[in-house]
């Protein structure tokens, strides 16, 4: 006969896990109602789309939502109390930011857009690194203009009526980037439960520490250690100039960084990435075969834009799409009563 506990355990499929890890989980799913009940607002119940709530409740994917909490668990080292506490901060956070707005809701300008791109290489990809989040943070010709425009000290400038909600547009732009990575990937999945991210500073040219850019970076590392965990592989920063990298220096002095998120870092001078993906999967810029395309300038080579993830191949869930509509609901809400 299978016991609750066994039964329990089979819903984790990303991992293995010991009884000892279990019997946590367990307790953690245990403290569901109380620990809703103690949220700013107890209905707000999703995390990267999916409902964190017990079982009999309505959307509630019951593998999902213990792989997720397994994450929690996992950032904490299985500290039960930690782990609480770090799920009452995200839902409090994803509720008063409501990330999966800036994934799927907002529009961005090209300014920012061309700073990022998703890609998924699927069964060519290895584990754990099929998707990508790719950070072009080298296209930025002035940090200091960007960030003015696009930093929290920025115009915070209406885009479906979105602007009552937190945070500059970069950090919207950001957060939306990271989570629609996060629609790609299959949280019980052992291959692909986590993404890899790519940071590219070819052509960064002046790197003088802009306070506005400072201000984004560490508040970004934040929200990522925060409420993102256990969710990165590796972070591969390339085309770094050798004369920058005291910027790791830095940021280990700094102590905002994690160490096990530290250890996922890999630092490259130049940019070929053929040791960790198929070649036949990379633009030539990065090592890899995918060749060249006509245009109305001749031939050119193709980029790494002309491998993104096309919006229509994004998955929100169900409970995701939920959380959109009530949001939209509300902004009418909110404009009706202006208007009256
Ligand atoms: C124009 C120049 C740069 C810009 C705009 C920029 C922007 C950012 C931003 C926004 C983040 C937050 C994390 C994220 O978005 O994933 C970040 C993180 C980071 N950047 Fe940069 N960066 C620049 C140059 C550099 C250089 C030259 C280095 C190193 C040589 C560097 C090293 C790092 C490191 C170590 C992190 C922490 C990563 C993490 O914990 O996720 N950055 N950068």
């Amino acid at each position: 006969m299978t016991t609750d506990f066994e039964k329990l355990k089979q819903t984790i499929t990303s991992t293995s896990v010991s009884n000892e890890q279990a019997k946590k989980l367990q307790q953690l799913i245990d403290k569901l109602p109380s620990i809703l009940s103690k949220l700013d607002n107890p209905e707000y119940d999703e995390i990267f789309g999916y409902r964190i709530n017990i079982a009999s409740e309505e959307y509630v994917n019951v593998s999902i939502r213990n792989e997720i909490l397994l994450k929690f668990l996992a950032a904490d080292k299985y500290d039960l109390e930690l782990a609480t506490k770090r799920i009452i901060d995200t839902l409090n956070w994803r509720n008063e930011f409501q990330p999966l707005s800036a994934a799927f809701e907002e529009k961005f300008d090209p300014e920012l857009t061309k700073l990022g791109v998703i890609t998924d290489f699927g069964k060519d990809g290895k584990d754990n690194l099929k998707v990508l989040t790719w950070n072009l943070y080298g296209n930025i010709k002035s940090p200091k203009e960007l960030f003015e425009k696009y930093g929290e000290n920025g115009t915070k400038v209406d885009i479906n009526n979105v602007s009552k909600l937190p945070g500059s547009l970069f950090l919207r732009w950001r957060i939306g980037l990271m989570e629609r990575s996060l629609a790609l990937i299959d949280f019980s999945d052992s291959h692909n439960n986590k993404i890899g991210q790519i940071h590219d500073y070819k052509n960064v040219s002046m790197f003088k520490m802009d306070p506005g850019m400072k201000q984004a970076t560490s508040q970004i590392i934040e929200i990522f250690g925060q409420n993102y965990p256990e969710l990165l592989s590796i972070k591969f920063f390339i085309n770094v100039p050798a004369i920058m990298s005291w910027v790791f220096t830095f940021f280990k002095k700094l102590k905002i960084i994690s160490p096990e998120t530290l250890n996922k870092f890999e630092v490259l001078s130049g940019g070929d990435l053929s040791n960790w993906f198929k070649r036949s999967r990379l633009p030539k810029e990065y090592g890899g075969e995918i060749g060249s395309k006509s245009g109305s300038n001749g031939q050119t080579d193709e980029t790494i834009f002309d491998i993104e993830v096309s919006n229509s191949e994004y998955k929100i869930g169900e409970y995701g799409q939920v959380i959109l509509k009530r949001l939209g609901d509300k902004e009418i809400a909110e404009i009706n009563n202006d208007v009256d």
